[in-house]
């Protein structure tokens, strides 16, 4: 079996636990010793083991002694909340290391492979490196940005509406199409709506997959704290909730919302909300992930601040008409071709009766 062989697992190790680590990368780890696999682990939690420590684990001293160690990011060298990888593989007395993504974490890059080679390791490095970045593509933006990666989700009909011009929106897309948005709200640290979904929607924005989720940080734009004291959001319990507001929202609407449980006010220092505000506030609050639901005007703020990373759009095989019916984006949007947001496709499938499209911004 060859390099990509092993590396392959290493990376459908870390894909299966995308979600679960944040604030720290996914990672998978594959020991193999003379052609034969005898260890292999993810990281699973960020402050518990990291995945060359699992795999190592499981393939014992011995066995990892003169081993070759496939790990899909450069093992770190600095001590976090758990000691360095690097250190590990060398009192280990591993034979070889093949790396796929070298770590942008200013601690670590390059670093665990300096040290790997200065002990004999030999160190390969770039299998499957495309492949492998892309699973860290939120935790290399944050680590560069400290502002969470971006995505956008969006449904409509074939016409582009998002509910009929009389706002009915109840079903657009199908079952299969709507439970597929909540494998992503799992995987996000937060998700956010404007205070126009909330009065339209009375949305819960929580993770309801058939074997259970993480439910995101619900987080509302709403610049004059008008949210609705009894909506399921304030009232649930079922998640964390920030209201992210302009800088003086109504004194005693601020307390009485502030007092409930699991909710924030957040006020910014503007008058109103800006996006680029938002993201370095949610940044320091540790958000590397947001998943964006609308609706079109929070989706043109932030499709006008450059803050999209990632587009998943859901059409539904309906046309709903209507000069006046909702479309995706809304505001004022790009007067001029020149300014227009340019992505590429990256996935294009099936999902029950619809389609789903992912996109990316073009580079
Ligand atoms: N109307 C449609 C959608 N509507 C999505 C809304 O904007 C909002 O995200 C939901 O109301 C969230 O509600 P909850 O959190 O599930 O209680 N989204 C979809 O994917 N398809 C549709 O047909
Ligand atoms: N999860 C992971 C790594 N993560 C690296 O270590 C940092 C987190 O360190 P700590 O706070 O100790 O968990 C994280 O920012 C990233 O640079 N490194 C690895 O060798 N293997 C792993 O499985
Ligand atoms: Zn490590």
């Amino acid at each position: 079996m060859n390099d990509k062989y092993f590396m392959d697992f290493a990376i459908d190790l870390a894909s299966k636990v995308a979600g679960q680590t944040s604030p720290n990368p996914v990672v998978g780890a594959v020991v193999v010793k003379n052609g034969e696999i005898v260890g292999f682990g993810a990281h699973l939690r960020a402050g518990e083991h990291h995945a060359e420590v699992n795999a190592i684990q499981m393939a014992g001293l011995e066995k990892t002694e003169g081993s070759t160690v496939y790990v899909t990011l450069e093992p770190c060298s600095h001590y976090g909340k758990t000691p360095p990888c690097s250190d590990l593989l060398i009192r280990s007395k591993v034979k070889k290391a093949v790396i796929a993504s070298v770590d942008p974490n200013p601690l670590v890059a390059g670093k665990g492979i300096e040290k790997l080679r200065s002990a004999g390791i030999d160190v390969e490095t770039g299998i499957c490196q495309e492949e492998a970045n892309l699973l860290n593509e939120v935790f290399f933006h944050f680590i560069k940005t400290k502002t969470p990666f971006v995505t956008l989700k969006t449904a409509a009909s074939l016409d582009g509406k998002t509910a009929t011009s009389s706002g009915e929106s109840k079903w657009i897309t199908g079952k299969d199409a709507r439970l597929d948005v909540h494998q992503y709200r799992h995987k996000h640290d937060a998700i956010l709506v404007g205070i126009g979904t909330v009065f339209a929607d009375n949305p819960s924005l929580t993770t309801r997959l058939p074997n259970g989720g993480k439910n995101p940080i619900r987080i509302v734009l709403d610049t004059q704290l008008q949210i609705p004291i009894d909506c399921k959001l304030l009232t649930d319990q079922q998640a964390l909730t920030w209201i992210i507001t302009g800088c003086n929202p109504p004194a005693n609407k601020t307390k009485m919302v502030q007092g409930l449980k699991g909710v924030k006010v957040l006020p910014l220092a503007t008058e109103k909300v800006d996006i680029e505000k938002v993201l370095h506030l949610l940044g320091e609050l540790g958000i590397t992930s947001l998943f964006v639901e609308g609706g079109a005007t929070v989706n043109e703020s932030f499709l006008k601040a450059h803050a999209i990373n990632k587009v998943i759009t859901y059409i539904a095989p309906k046309l709903i008409g209507g000069k006046n019916a909702p479309t995706i984006i809304g505001g004022d949007g790009y007067a001029a071709m020149s300014e227009i947001m340019e992505l590429e496709v990256r996935e294009f499938s099936r999902v029950g009766d619809d389609l789903k499209i992912v996109s990316v911004p073009k580079k």
